[in-house]
């Protein structure tokens, strides 16, 4: 089957995956015209390690000629057909964008747009992937609109579009608005939300402050820099985004069955080898609460590169959940501390990132990565409202253990340089008691 390279080297591509054993394309957003020239989206279904399926959303551009400077966009030879990935492909975006934009395109088995609050889709405008290479693919559209097109895809509804929608109804300032999605049938395969040209992440305003601070060594207080009140503030748009999102309904958990959930991810990951019994102890600790555990809907995989810092406030976006999980499952309630664990988290990667890039002498980066992360965790937390109870303690300290061991393996497949961060992390996790 065609078209496995390519998915290889995409960073969408999850790296376990098998290979390819179907592919359904849908209607041709454009029919391939005199000179040959088509779009349409195709859906690839890929076995998983573990004998699952899986289907990755894969828009196509064929042509009868190569197109300078799409190289690297080139998914495969069909029937006489260079085949493109179509959102890499200037001329394939405007026809697949058309084919959004025309209310009169029917037909069964088309991708459809929708829209709550009525916005309509500009055939002509300027189309710009970003750059970035993410788990899925953004391309923003004129100067407001990003379009973001899911690369895994499922029946049932993306939590992106299902929560994004949810809290866009109520005003929240603290998400990008939702203005529109397309489907086929009950598979989501895109959405439509502002775009902050002017914002920057919280990745990239924490990893400034860190660079200040290794300029000019001192307490994370004087750094000119300082990023503990963007961090309270961020902080408190977490806690914005879990009270909306406590709207949508409530439960509890029995600490039992959320303590196995997280020793099962633990123990699939490649930590469990070296820190299963240390992990197995911190978990057993969490089983052994008294009280039920609250859960509800929660974004699933938060860190700093999820959060933008726009002139009127932070907003988190990407509330898809970790991409690779089934949609039901990230669709289910879990612990908000699963969020602010996320956050805590890369509240560590922040100084150890930079220290690494720059090659900072360990003992000088020590003592300050240490002082930055715990200046700005204790005011993210501060910011969120954090109680400091036992039960809150452990539920931290228990999903930091999960999201680390993740990470473990997510630098491992993808920038091994990087493992040293989460598993350094990990240990001292497991160290403390
Ligand atoms: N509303 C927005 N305005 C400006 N930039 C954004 C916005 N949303 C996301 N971005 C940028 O787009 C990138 C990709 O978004 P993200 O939702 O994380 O994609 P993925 O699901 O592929 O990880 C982010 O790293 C961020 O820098
Ligand atoms: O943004 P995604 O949903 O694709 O999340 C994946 O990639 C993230 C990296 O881009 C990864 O995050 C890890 O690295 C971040 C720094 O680059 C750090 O801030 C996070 O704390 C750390 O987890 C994320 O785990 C992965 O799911």
């Amino acid at each position: 089957m065609s078209r496995d390279g390519y998915l290889r080297r995409q960073r969408w591509f999850v790296g376990t995956d098998r290979e390819v054993v179907g592919r359904r394309a849908l209607p041709w957003s454009r029919e391939p015209d005199a000179d040959g020239f088509g779009v349409r989206i195709e859906l690839v279904d890929v076995h998983t390690a573990t004998g699952a399926l899986r289907t990755y959303q894969v828009p196509a551009s064929y042509r009868r000629e190569p197109f300078p400077g799409l190289e690297n966009a080139l998914m495969d030879e069909e029937d006489g057909y260079l085949v493109y990935d179509a959102l890499l492909d200037a001329h394939a975006r405007g026809a697949l964008l058309a084919g959004l934009a025309d209310d009169d395109a029917q037909g069964a088995g088309r991708a459809v747009f929708a829209s709550d609050d009525g916005t309509r889709l500009d055939p002509a405008a300027v189309t710009v992937p970003l750059v970035a290479e993410q788990s899925n693919t953004s391309v923003v559209v004129g100067d407001s609109l990003l379009w973001k097109s899911f690369r895994i895809v499922g029946s049932g509804p993306n939590p992106d579009i299902e929560l994004g929608r949810a809290l866009t109804a109520t005003g929240a300032r603290c998400v990008a608005p939702v203005r529109g999605w397309v489907g086929v049938g009950d598979v989501d395969l895109a959405m439509f939300y502002d775009y902050y040209p002017s914002a920057s992440d919280g990745w990239d305003g924490a990893r400034a402050s860190v660079r200040d601070l290794l300029a000019d060594p001192g307490p994370a207080s004087t750094a000119g820099a300082d990023f503990a009140a963007e961090a309270a503030r961020l902080g408190a748009a977490v806690a914005q985004l879990h009270d909306l999102l406590r709207r949508m309904g409530t439960a509890t958990a029995d600490p039992t069955q959320l303590a196995d959930r997280l020793r099962r991810r633990f123990e699939a990951t490649s930590s469990s080898q070296r820190w299963g019994h240390a992990a197995a102890v911190a978990f057993d600790e969490l089983a052994g609460l008294a009280e039920p555990v609250a859960v509800q809907r929660v974004h699933g995989d938060l860190h700093l590169g999820q959060t933008l810092r726009t002139v009127d406030g932070w907003r988190v976006f990407d509330l898809e959940g970790e991409p690779s999980a089934p949609l039901e499952r990230r669709r289910e309630p879990d612990s908000v501390w699963r969020d602010v664990a996320g956050m805590l988290r890369s509240l560590d990667y922040a100084p150890w990132s930079v220290g690494l890039q720059v090659g900072t002498d360990p003992d000088v980066l020590t003592p300050l990565a240490r002082d930055w992360t715990t200046r700005n965790a204790s005011a993210f937390l501060e910011g969120y409202g954090a109680t400091a109870d036992r039960a809150t303690w452990i539920l931290l300290r228990c999903h930091q253990i999960d999201k680390a061991a993740y990470e473990v393996d997510y630098e491992l497949a993808h920038r091994p340089s990087w493992a040293s961060i989460p598993r350094d992390a990990l240990q001292r996790l497991l160290a403390a008691s």
